[in-house]
Order: structure tokens, then sequence, then C-alpha cells
């Protein structure tokens, strides 16, 4: 999905009046409506993976840059983020998308991997430890600790715990690369009481966390979770009978899976 906006003469931040189409043989294109007249374009918001939408946001900038306007380009999910190796190597393939919108700025949330974040021009992180600590749903639960569910997921997880003022306890998963399977969990010894919050920044078919959620021997009662993007596929609505909230933000459409039904913080409440 993308969405564009612009600053009008008021000072405001509005959405953009802009109507994407595409041409009867394929190719993206868009068409400015009358209040375009007065608008001046400052930011466009891409989420998920559709390349079309990358198109769309490079056709949107080429715009802006051709009346002098810098964009930034904000696009939480970096896709590919987790195809950092081997053959094909997607980060880098989508790394080049991104550079080919020529925006001014790039701003992400919480990337899988700083193997992408090299090859992105232009880029800001944003890391969710401060977005977690500043939700006042997430802070109001008083967590007995944050678990990071495997040894990647250590720095950010300590980050929260350090932004939460909570301890933090590691666990540590196996999955074979070339299949992506997983294949066994363990976890530091947990608190006999409390609530403890799994801190990740992708959940996928929710695997990983039903498989830590399982080793630990807790709860939905005791567990909740947070991942950054939500891509909630396959068998994810299965995490319901291991954790209590889910808390995740709009990065991705699959966010809006009903049988997961995530606690949503959009990003634009934090990003821009
Ligand atoms: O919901 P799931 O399907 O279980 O996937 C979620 C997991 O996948 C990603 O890690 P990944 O295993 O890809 O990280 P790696 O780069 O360490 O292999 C992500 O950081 C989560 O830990």
């Amino acid at each position: 999905m993308i969405t564009t906006y612009a600053s009008v003469p008021a000072g405001f931040t509005v959405y953009s009046d802009v109507n994407f189409m595409q041409f009867p043989a394929g190719e993206q294109h868009f068409t400015l409506g009358p209040a375009a007249q007065q608008q001046v374009p400052v930011r466009v918001l891409i989420t998920g993976t559709d390349a079309n939408d990358y198109i769309r946001a490079g056709l949107w900038i080429d715009y802006a840059h051709q009346h002098g306007n810098k964009v930034e380009a904000v696009i939480p999910y970096l896709p590919a983020a987790r195809a950092d190796r081997g053959e094909p190597f997607g980060a880098k393939v989508y790394a080049n998308l991104i550079n080919s919108l020529e925006a001014d700025q790039v701003t992400c949330l919480d990337p899988h991997s700083p193997v992408m974040t090299e090859l992105v021009d232009n880029l800001t992180i944003v890391e969710s430890a401060g977005v977690i600590a500043a939700d006042p749903r997430i802070a109001q639960r008083r967590y007995a600790g944050v678990i990071a569910p495997d040894a990647g997921a250590v720095s950010r997880a300590q980050k929260a715990a350090d932004a939460l003022g909570i301890p933090l306890f590691r666990a540590a998963k196996h999955r074979d690369f070339a299949t992506g399977k997983l294949s066994g969990f363990s976890c530091e010894q947990l608190p006999d009481n409390g609530r403890l919050l799994v801190v990740d920044d992708i959940c996928d078919g929710g695997g990983t966390f039903r498989g830590l959620a399982q080793s630990t021997g807790l709860g939905p009662d005791r567990l909740d979770l947070w991942v950054s993007h939500g891509v909630f596929s396959g068998q994810a609505a299965r995490l319901r009978e291991n954790f209590g909230s889910i808390f995740t933000t709009d990065s991705h459409p699959g966010h809006q899976n009903p049988d997961v039904n995530a606690t949503i913080l959009p990003v634009s409440s934090f990003m821009f």
C-alpha cells in the first residue's frame, strides 16, 4: 500500500490529491486532483511488499523532484531483509529497488538485517525499544521481564528491556536456513510470577513464538508478544493459544489478520 503526503500553505500535512492508475498496457501512472496545485509533496509511505507500490512511489518522487521538492520515503518494513545471504540475494535486489526511487531520505522501522541497511542509501532507522516503552498499553502492564526469542533478537530485546527498566531473559532457537524449518528451543530460567513480553522484529507464521512459548511451559496468562512487523501468515492465528496480547504495527498488510486480532500501533503515530 502507498500513501502520499503533502504540506499546504496553512502549515498542515495532508494526503496528497493524487489518483494512481494503470495504463491499458499495464504501466503505473497517476493524475493530480485540483488540490494538488496548492500542495507541496513531502513524504510517501510504503507498507508491505507490492513491487507496483515502489513504481508508484518512484513516479511520485520524480514528480516532486521536477517541482524542486524533497521527499522522504517511509518504508517501515524493508522487504527481503531476511534474505540477507545466499542465493538469490534478495536484500540486494530490494535495496536496489528502494534506491531507484531516488528518495531524499528513507526511514525504516526495526530492520531485520544490518546487511540490508548497509545497502539502502540515505537510510534512517527507527528502533522498536522507544516505541514499545512509549506505548501506554505496554508500559502500564508492568512486565516482569522481556524475553528475546533467539540470538538475533537479543540486541533489540535488550534495548526494550532497558527502556522498560526490567530484566532480559534469553531464549535460543535453531532454524535450517535452506528449508526454513525450526528445530529446538530453550530459554533461561524465568521468574515464577508476573507477565513477560516476548520482543522480536517479525512474526511470519509464528512458529518461533509458539515454539518458544511451549518451551517455557507458560500460557497466555503469563506471555504477551511484541513484533514490529506483523506478517501473520499460515498458522499465525494459533499464537492465540500461547499469548494473551499481541502487539504490532501496520508496517505490513498481514497485521490485519482477523484471527490473530493483534493490537495495532500505526507507524504514522511515531514515524512522522
Ligand atoms: O514467525 P516465524 O515464521 O517463526 O518467523 C519469525 C522469525 O523469523 C525471523 O528470524 P529468522 O529466523 O529469519 O532469522 P535469522 O536471520 O536469524 O535466520 C524473525 O526475526 C523471527 O525471529
